[in-house]
């Protein structure tokens, strides 16, 4: 692939060096072009190589290993790009991402957000919206991909005091607080950008989660001038780009970034064991093991070390998510010892069934 690269195009969509690193070792034909995902139709694609937009099919032997794998394509996925007839291309190897955001589905399945992105911006407003036990949820998210969250609390222009539920915020995370910046925008207007100028630059990923009604699609259009994605980075926006989030699809900041606009998640779960979820609050998980006890649950044991230090809606976050985290690993430890029982039932079979012929 690397004698038709563009890398200064591609760099201005995200590429990175490690990426490009490993995009060489995939398997490739001459013609193959890298290209980036920017949005999903099922086994259809659209595409970007810095300079124009393209459409692609699922090649059919990528697609097979995908399920194999029980995976999927994501926007801002890496891929190569393979051309059989004009107008015929396909997708047909995907360059390893560097993170991606995991959550489970209603049957427990493990299923991609994102992939490659450098910051998450955690939308909620102001008002109506305003949770802090979601966004915990939200930063967890992001935490266990290795992602950096940025808190926006939108509509400050209709609360009496945003600074008060910034400084809420701030109180909620206490330690976690100075690796999570906390801004508070008017949506609406191009200031909304000025606070988050160190996340818009030019190769920079960064994608919008939050509910439905946050505000991301308005920030969403506030900073990428409401140029839409049909558009490209380098081309001029003819206004029609506006969009109702429905799916995942990813756009340009006027100040260079790409951005990738995402539909509320409801009931979002977390795919991680107890320990990960623990890496992820390492605010609580820090203080642990100076608890009295081994066991300490942080309610209401004497000599606890995390209950005086960890705000208590955060620390009901974190007992909430770990028990959900049990859960999930029970399944899991479940699923594992019902193969091992079929496993055993076929072996028996077969040693039955050769004992019969003799
Ligand atoms: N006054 C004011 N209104 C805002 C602001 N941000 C969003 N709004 C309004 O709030 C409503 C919801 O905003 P959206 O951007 O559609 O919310 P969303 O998060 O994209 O919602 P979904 O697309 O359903 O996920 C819209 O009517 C916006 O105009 C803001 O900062 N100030
Ligand atoms: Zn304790």
């Amino acid at each position: 692939m690397i004698e038709t690269i563009d890398f200064e195009a591609l760099r201005r969509i995200g590429l990175q060096q490690a990426l490009l690193a490993q995009s060489l070792s995939l398997p490739h034909e001459a013609g193959d072009r890298l290209m980036r995902i920017t949005e999903v139709q099922r086994d259809r694609f659209t595409l970007h190589d810095g300079h124009q937009p393209q459409r692609a099919q699922l090649w059919p032997t990528l697609r097979l290993a995908l399920q194999m794998q029980d995976e999927q394509l994501v926007v801002g996925d890496w891929v190569s790009v393979r051309d059989t007839a004009p107008g015929e291309s396909w997708v047909a190897a995907r360059v390893p991402p560097l993170n991606r955001l995991l959550r489970r589905d209603s049957s427990g399945r493990r299923q991609a957000l994102v992939s490659n992105v450098d910051s998450a911006l955690l939308v909620m407003t102001c008002g109506h919206d305003f949770n802090l036990r979601r966004l915990d949820r939200y930063l967890a998210l992001v935490r266990l991909a290795g992602v950096q969250p940025v808190v926006v609390l939108t509509q400050a222009d209709l609360h009496p005091d945003p600074a008060s539920r910034l400084r809420a915020v701030r109180q909620h995370l206490g330690s976690l607080g100075a690796t999570v910046p906390v801004v508070a925008v008017n949506g609406l207007t191009p200031e909304a950008a000025e606070p988050l100028r160190p996340w818009l630059s030019v190769g920079q990923t960064l994608v919008l989660l939050g509910s439905s009604g946050a505000g991301k699609s308005t920030l969403t259009n506030t900073l990428t001038g409401d140029k839409g994605q049909s558009t490209g980075p380098a081309r001029e926006g003819d206004g029609r780009g506006r969009h109702t989030t429905t799916a995942r699809s990813m756009h340009w900041c006027t100040a260079g970034a790409c951005i990738i606009d995402t539909p509320g998640l409801r009931g979002l779960q977390l795919d991680a064991g107890g320990d990960e979820l623990d890496s992820a609050f390492d605010d609580v998980a820090r203080l642990a093991p100076n608890c009295r006890f081994r066991d300490c649950e942080h309610r209401d044991e004497p000599g606890c070390a995390v209950r005086p230090m960890i705000a208590p809606e955060r620390l009901l976050s974190y007992q909430k998510l770990q028990r959900e985290a049990q859960r999930h690993e029970l399944t899991l430890q479940d699923r594992r010892e019902q193969l091992a029982v079929w496993k055993a039932r076929g072996r028996e079979a077969k040693v039955a069934i050769r004992a019969k012929r003799g």
